[in-house]
């Protein structure tokens, strides 16, 4: 199975992305493009990476009313990226209605964009859930629930914590994407992650795929640090 690592392109502009992927020199790269980016440059950065020969997780997390969703992920279904994304929390239709409006909206020839939800964002706390967010449960219990959600409705996977990935592996089935940012090279963290874990334990745990944005594009050498992140992801094999 592809266990792909993916880098969040964090940057502001196409200028950066262009200085950044110049480090890789001829590597094929998995890479995220967030809401930094894609405010700033819209559509035309997605087919500039794509020359380039990139796979490309289109991190978007649309939540809205079922509709619009829908209209949105038709749009986004005719840029050919590999993976989208919506919010859990928008709700089972709402998931639905984002499966529809990509089946609608890939080009004939094309292979549909996956499409996994965010469960709960790897920077909330399980304090979070209960004082803030005023969810009831366990946060992995919140998980399990939504990833269900997700999956019910058609999805291809989810983003969660390394965390949670036992549980959904062993309820949903491996063949189901966990999607694991909040990678550290250290599992400890000062920002504004909550539940971490290192390249290493998101692989014995079973993550599908890994996102690592600071780690690598804040680092002083990033190619150096992609490859370390790299070993530290591959090392365990199967
Ligand atoms: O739950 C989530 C969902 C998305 N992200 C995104 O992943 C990267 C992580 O970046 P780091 O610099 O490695 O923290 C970032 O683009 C987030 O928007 C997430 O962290 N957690």
């Amino acid at each position: 199975m592809d266990r792909p690592l993916i880098i969040a392109l964090d940057f502001q502009d196409r200028q950066e992305v262009e200085t950044f992927l110049k480090k890789f020199e001829d590597e094929k790269l998995y890479v995220k493009v967030g809401m930094e980016l894609f405010y700033q440059e819209g559509p035309s950065i997605i087919s500039h990476i794509k020359q380039l020969g990139h796979k490309i997780f289109l991190d978007l997390k649309l939540h809205d009313i079922p509709n619009t969703v829908k209209q949105a992920m038709r749009g986004l279904a005719k840029l050919d990226v590999d993976l989208v994304n919506v919010h859990a929390a928008g709700g089972k239709k709402m998931m639905q209605a984002a499966i529809e409006g990509l089946e609608a909206g890939t080009p004939e020839g094309k292979k549909r964009p996956a499409c996994i939800a965010v469960t709960q964002l790897t920077s909330t706390s399980q304090s979070m859930v209960d004082e803030e967010l005023l969810i009831k449960g366990d946060i992995n219990e919140v998980v399990l629930h939504y990833a269900q959600n997700a999956k019910e409705s058609g999805l291809e996977g989810v983003v969660c914590s390394t965390h949670e990935v036992e549980s959904l592996n062993q309820n949903l089935g491996t063949s189901f994407m966990t999607v694991t940012p909040g990678i550290r090279m250290k599992d400890d963290s000062s920002d504004d992650q909550t539940r971490i874990a290192t390249p290493g334990q998101a692989r014995r745990l079973g993550s599908t795929a890994i996102v690592v944005g600071r780690s690598i594009t804040k680092a002083e050498n990033p190619y150096k640090a992609y490859l370390n992140v790299k070993k530290a992801w591959e090392e365990i094999g199967e």
